[in-house]
């Protein structure tokens, strides 16, 4: 086997579902070389995971959220390894600062080839105790949010040879959950955005698809939790182990390169096997 090969020496889970392997070992180097890839939260979570890995295959990578001491670190990373990024403030909920955030990507690096919506906000709570602005904290970032941008970066897309575009969707949205109102129909939202656009946008060599993921461990998903995430849960998820970010990069990268040409409007859960039912017997 070849020196990228995943098989290595002392593998007992070779393909199975252990440990995700770094993207280096999966995927060429120069994968997304003179590509420019945006990144929507990109400086946090599972969003900082796949922000680094692009720059290790090659593009230029731009990250945005609202707080810039969550973007500069990244962009230090980045530099520090010999790639270049570029780090901007955004509201997603805003129209008129998405707007703003493509200009000043597509001034800085030329273009946007790539659009990852990541940037997402969740807590858990009965319905019945959900208030407007508790709903429109968590739709306005994740529907709206990932609308605004399509829309915004859609357009210079459509004007400039297309792109790829993939979504983060989550689990809940193909099955309602307690406790999830407000998250579950955003996310269903994001779904049925990236069919839309996939089936309106080909014709502009424009490719959208969402990923899925289940319970991926990190601060985000731990704060939206209440503080820590029930071992209990474990007990649903058949790969017996909460997900990480680098168990989703390979899933995002595959789907924004050339490998995913005939692949649009798909969701692909990244999940453990959360969404299968639980055995009957
Ligand atoms: C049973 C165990 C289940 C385990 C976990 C399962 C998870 C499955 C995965 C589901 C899919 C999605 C996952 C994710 O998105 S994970 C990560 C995303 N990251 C985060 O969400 C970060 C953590 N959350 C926050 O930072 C904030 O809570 C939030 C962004 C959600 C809101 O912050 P914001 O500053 O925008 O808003 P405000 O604080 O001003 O509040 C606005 C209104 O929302 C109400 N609110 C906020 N938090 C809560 C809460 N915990 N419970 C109830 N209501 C809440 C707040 O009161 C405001 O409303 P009012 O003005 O009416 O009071
Ligand atoms: N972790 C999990 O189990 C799951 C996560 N997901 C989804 O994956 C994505 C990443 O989640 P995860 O990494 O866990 O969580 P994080 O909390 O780490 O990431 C959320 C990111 O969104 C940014 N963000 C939030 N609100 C806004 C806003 N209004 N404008 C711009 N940026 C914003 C935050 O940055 P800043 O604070 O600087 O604005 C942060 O970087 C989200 O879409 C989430 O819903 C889906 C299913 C499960």
């Amino acid at each position: 086997m070849g020196s990228n090969s995943v098989r290595r020496e002392g593998d007992s889970l070779m393909v199975g579902l252990g440990e995700t392997p770094p993207s280096t070992d999966l995927f060429a180097e120069d994968l997304f070389a003179d590509r420019v890839v945006l990144v929507t939260g990109g400086g946090t979570g599972i969003g900082k995971a796949v922000a680094l890995a692009f720059a290790d295959h090659g593009a230029d990578v731009a990250v945005v959220s609202r707080n810039m001491d969550h973007l500069t670190p990244v962009v230090e990373e980045i530099e520090s390894r010999g790639g270049r990024a570029y780090a901007t403030t955004v509201d997603v909920r805003e129209y008129e600062s998405v707007d703003t955030m493509t200009e000043t990507v597509v001034e800085e690096f030329g273009g946007i080839d790539v659009l990852v919506n990541n940037a997402g906000a969740n807590f858990l709570t009965p319905t019945e105790l959900l208030t407007p602005n508790g709903w429109r904290a968590v739709v306005g970032t994740i529907l709206d949010g990932t609308a605004y941008c399509t829309l915004s970066v859609g357009e210079h897309m459509i004007e400039n040879d297309g792109g790829a575009i993939v979504s983060m969707g989550a689990t809940n949205s193909v099955q309602g959950a307690p406790y999830h109102a407000h998250s579950g129909a955003g996310k269903a939202g994001v779904h049925n955005l990236m069919q839309t656009v996939a089936s309106e946008w080909a014709v502009h060599d424009i490719r959208a698809n969402t990923i899925a993921p289940g319970i991926i461990e990190t601060e985000g998903v731990t704060e939206a939790a209440g503080g820590e995430l029930p071992e209990e849960i474990l007990q649903d998820i058949p790969a017996e182990r909460f997900g990480t970010p680098a168990d989703c990069v390979p899933t995002v990268l595959f789907l924004t390169s050339p490998a995913a040409a005939y692949v649009t409007g798909g969701y692909f859960a990244v999940d453990g096997g959360q969404l299968l039912a639980s055995s009957p017997f």
